[in-house]
């Protein structure tokens, strides 16, 4: 059984998607908008939808490809700021994760008590049939954010696809070092989460590893135009990859 003390071994009957790298010639992507419009960055232009993912209702239906969009990290890596980015480019629903924090989370973490994994369980419960409703709703994907700090973490979100096989689950993990966190954290202003949690933040990361093949990695110690346009080329890269897979 899974529970808040124990990491899930294996995963079964999900497609993970692929975090190898592919060309910039992103054309068709599988997404219900007709077109997404790429920021400046992306002077490519305008992606057309090749026309695979139905929205009538039946999110989940056996065609088409849904996605959830995890954006990661520790306290003021920048999970608000991809995710707003992520879900206002593709036309997706966005949840802050922090919002599903219950008020005794937020009081402890505002005292500067970091939270057990306990405190944790059921708000990452939460977050997943949070995300799952937004597909039931329609919605080809949904972008959230959440901490995501150790390996059994992520897989209790790893059960949303269980019995879904057209529903792919992605971590995007924003890494910096502590220091830099501590700085941004300390900038940042009217905030329940103080500097002196960030340690803490740390204290417990488990940053993904190698065999954790739903996750791509992003260095945020870049100015933040660069991290969002990285974040936006690595998520139509890894559809562009799910689209093909599913055509061989
Ligand atoms: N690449 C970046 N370079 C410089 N500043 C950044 C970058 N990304 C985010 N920031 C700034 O760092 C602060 C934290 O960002 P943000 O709130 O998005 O992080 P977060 O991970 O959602 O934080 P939390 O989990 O504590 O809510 C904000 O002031 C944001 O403007
Ligand atoms: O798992 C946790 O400890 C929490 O989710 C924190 O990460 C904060 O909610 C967030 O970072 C806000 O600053």
């Amino acid at each position: 059984m899974l529970s808040y003390d124990s990491a899930m071994s294996s995963i079964k009957g999900q497609t993970p998607a692929s975090p190898a790298l592919l060309s910039n010639g992103h054309q068709n992507i599988d997404q219900s908008a007709s077109t997404i419009r790429l920021p400046a960055a992306h002077s490519n232009g305008v992606l057309t939808n090749g026309g695979a993912a139905s929205t009538n209702g039946s999110a989940l239906s056996p065609s088409g490809a849904h996605h959830i969009w995890l954006v990661t990290g520790p306290a003021g890596c920048g999970k608000s700021t991809v995710a707003k980015y992520l879900a206002s480019v593709l036309h997706l629903p966005y949840i802050e994760g922090d919002e599903f924090h219950p008020q005794a989370n937020i009081d402890k973490m505002s005292a500067g008590i970091p939270l057990t994994d306990a405190d944790r369980w059921d708000w990452l419960t939460a977050l997943r049939e949070a995300s799952l409703h937004e597909l039931e709703n329609g919605n080809p994907g949904v972008v959230l954010t959440c901490s995501a700090l150790k390996r059994k973490y992520r897989d209790v979100i790893r059960v949303a696809p269980y019995f879904s096989p057209n529903l792919h689950l992605h971590f995007i993990y924003l890494d910096a070092s502590e220091e830099l966190l501590l700085q941004r954290v300390m900038a940042r202003q009217n905030h329940y989460m103080g500097a002196n949690m960030v340690h803490s933040q740390f204290d417990i990361l488990e940053r993904p590893t190698k065999d954790e093949i739903d996750v791509v990695t992003i260095d945020v110690s870049r100015p933040v135009e660069n991290v969002m346009a990285d974040a936006l080329d690595k998520v139509l890269e890894t559809m562009e990859t799910i689209k093909k897979d599913a055509k061989q």
